[in-house]
């Protein structure tokens, strides 16, 4: 998978990924109407909306991006129907070509990681047949277990094809109470950063290895540092747009090639019709917002990365 996600990125020239976190309020009122009109104000009504929304903004981005990044928690608070729809928006954006990522952060003792790496990456066994439960083809994980709650999801990335993207660094405020604590000298995050690119060494692609990193855009120093120590590993980066990230903070975290990194934002694109930028799309037209936020961003990366 990290081939086609490295092919979708030279096809598209975008190393971005539109982040589908479609909380309600960023729904307009005549989607929401509509799907309230048929189920009610209920959990049903809101995955319903969740959906109508989602499929209206990949429908109009699809030909620009290599990939999107659902937000499992987005979905998960509406109970089982938020499930579906999230499953339907994963399902939808494979059968458009895009790479789907999700971030669903998850990591636990041994046995308690495999079933989730079979839940989201891998096939679960019924008596005689067998499924593929939510199927994504990358999902993020939490590293802080240690080995043995990260091994389960590289197993199941060896047998599936498919990867993941580790938490290294992350972008929210408080990351450095404990991720930049001093081990022996070196902050935490670089350990872990060394810990991925060993882990990565034994399940390389064509260029690149399926396990990659997530590092936050609101800490491009640290990003500079980590894109050294995990050459070959791409990584997922957060915190354009909405939490301040610029595509000039950016240069670094990318290789030499151009490539090894994919920047995510999710607000500023799903919910660009809020925006005074876009607001002469209106609510109405909130999709096309979409795609005009999508045009910019990755013309603000592409200025960036051309300017180095
Ligand atoms: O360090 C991290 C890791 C994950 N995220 C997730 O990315 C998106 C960001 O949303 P924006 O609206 O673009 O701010 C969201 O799903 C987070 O859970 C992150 O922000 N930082």
């Amino acid at each position: 998978m990290i081939n086609k996600l490295v092919e979708n990125i030279k096809k598209t020239n975008a190393p971005i990924v539109v982040g589908l976190d479609p909380m309600l309020g960023y729904i307009p009122d005549h989607v929401k109407e509509k799907a309230f009109g048929e189920f009610g104000e209920t959990l049903d009504g809101a995955a319903e909306a969740i959906w109508q929304f989602n499929k209206a903004i990949v429908d109009q981005t699809y030909d620009l991006i290599p990939a999107v990044k659902p937000q499992i928690a987005m979905y998960e608070q509406f109970g089982i129907p938020g499930l579906m729809a999230f499953k339907k928006t994963v399902d939808y954006c494979k059968e458009k070509g895009l790479v789907v990522i999700g971030d669903i952060k998850r990591g636990d003792i041994g046995s308690t990681s495999a079933a989730y790496a079979t839940g989201h990456l891998g096939k679960v066994t019924v008596g005689s047949k067998s499924y593929a439960p939510f199927d994504e083809d990358f999902v993020t994980v939490n590293p802080y277990l240690g080995s043995d709650g990260v091994n389960p999801f590289i197993d199941v990335c060896k047998e599936e094809k498919k990867g993941l993207f580790i938490l290294v660094k992350t972008s929210n405020p408080s990351s450095g109470e404990f991720q930049d604590q001093l081990i022996d000298g070196r902050p935490l995050y670089e350990l872990v950063g060394e810990k991925v690119a060993e882990w990565g060494e034994s399940c390389m692609g064509d260029e690149y290895s399926y396990i990659g990193a997530v590092v936050g855009a609101t800490y491009p120093e640290m990003g500079k540092v980590l894109r050294k120590i995990m050459p070959k590993s791409y990584i997922l980066v957060p915190g354009y747009g909405a939490q301040g990230g610029q595509g000039k903070d950016l240069v670094h975290f990318f290789n030499e090639d151009g490539l090894g990194a994919i920047v995510n934002s999710s607000r500023g694109i799903i919910a660009a019709y809020k925006q005074e930028k876009y607001a002469k799309f209106g609510a109405e037209n909130f999709a096309d917002a979409s795609r005009a936020a999508v045009e910019d961003m990755i013309a603000d990366i592409s200025q960036a990365l051309g300017n180095r």
